[in-house]
């Protein structure tokens, strides 16, 4: 694997918060064209990890590279460059209340590109959120007219607005019902081989780990315990991956091809 191939490069990441320490020594390597999955328990840092990589925050300690960019930088032309080419879809989908789902997209547009004409705008807004799913009458709407799986789909297409090669996804399929889950998993997927994209996931839902992560990145301890392919993670031999992996929901989600076989005389 060459450098070109590391698109995000954490380093000896440090984040506290008073007392409280959540990452000592963090370290981690996104590869240009996967889909990371990034799992810990309740509180292990796994949203902070990705605010520090965005530069939403600052950490205390360490180097985080986007793109061959610092992301520790305050300078504007850094921050641009990674705020061009990032997109986040935000746990509870982040949409303006008062904007309907195209104004939503295009707020970034507005932003980034505002000499594109008005009409140009609309365009691209409802390509984005055909792409994202929706049907074309759901860019007239108020995100409080939609369901909760189509207000994930609206964030993602404003996510996609600028066509970022970079996709920031805090738990995505939190909150939908296992149908409208699974087929949040086949859009994404879709998409980024479709677009080419990276993705960084961050997720509780085992199901989506097996559907259509590349390689799975576990915190714990406060740092990366393991960063490999699931079938790699599932036999790591930590106290968390095993309660994680091997609990009584792990059963239901893994499958069938990578179940164990059953012990003599079960
Ligand atoms: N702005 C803040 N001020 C103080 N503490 C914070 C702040 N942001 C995060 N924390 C603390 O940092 C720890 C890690 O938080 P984080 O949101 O990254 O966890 P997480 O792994 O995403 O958890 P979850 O799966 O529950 O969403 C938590 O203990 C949280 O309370």
């Amino acid at each position: 694997m060459t450098d070109e191939d590391i698109i995000i490069r954490v380093r000896g990441l440090v984040n506290r918060f008073g007392e409280q320490v959540v990452h000592d020594g963090l370290d981690l390597d996104v590869r240009r064209g996967e889909i990371l999955g990034v799992v810990g328990g309740s509180g292990a840092g796994k949203s902070v990890l990705m605010r520090s990589i965005l530069g939403l925050r600052i950490p205390d300690e360490g180097e985080i590279e986007v793109l061959g960019v610092d992301a520790r930088s305050e300078d504007d032309d850094v921050r641009l460059v990674i705020e061009r080419n990032t997109g986040v879809l935000f746990q509870d989908g982040a949409l303006f209340s008062s904007l309907t789902v195209g104004e939503n997209v295009q707020v970034p547009l507005k932003e980034h590109h505002p000499d594109v004409p008005d009409s140009l705008r609309y365009e691209l807004s409802l390509l984005k959120v055909k792409l994202a799913g929706l049907p074309a009458d759901a860019i007239e709407k108020l995100p409080s007219q939609l369901s909760g799986g189509m207000r994930k789909r609206a964030g993602l297409a404003r996510a996609l607005a600028l066509d970022p090669p970079l996709l920031f996804l805090d738990e995505p399929t939190a909150g939908l019902d296992p149908i409208g889950a699974a087929a949040f998993d086949e859009l994404i997927l879709t998409l980024q081989r479709a677009l080419g994209l990276t993705v960084f996931l961050v997720t509780h839902d085992l199901d989506t780990l097996y559907a259509i992560c590349d390689r799975v990145a576990v915190i714990a301890d406060r740092r990366v315990v393991i960063n490999a392919p699931i079938e790699e993670v599932e036999q790591f031999d930590h106290p968390w991956v095993r309660e994680y992996f091997h609990g009584p929901r792990a059963r239901a989600a893994r499958p069938a091809t990578t179940v164990p076989a059953p012990a003599p005389g079960v």
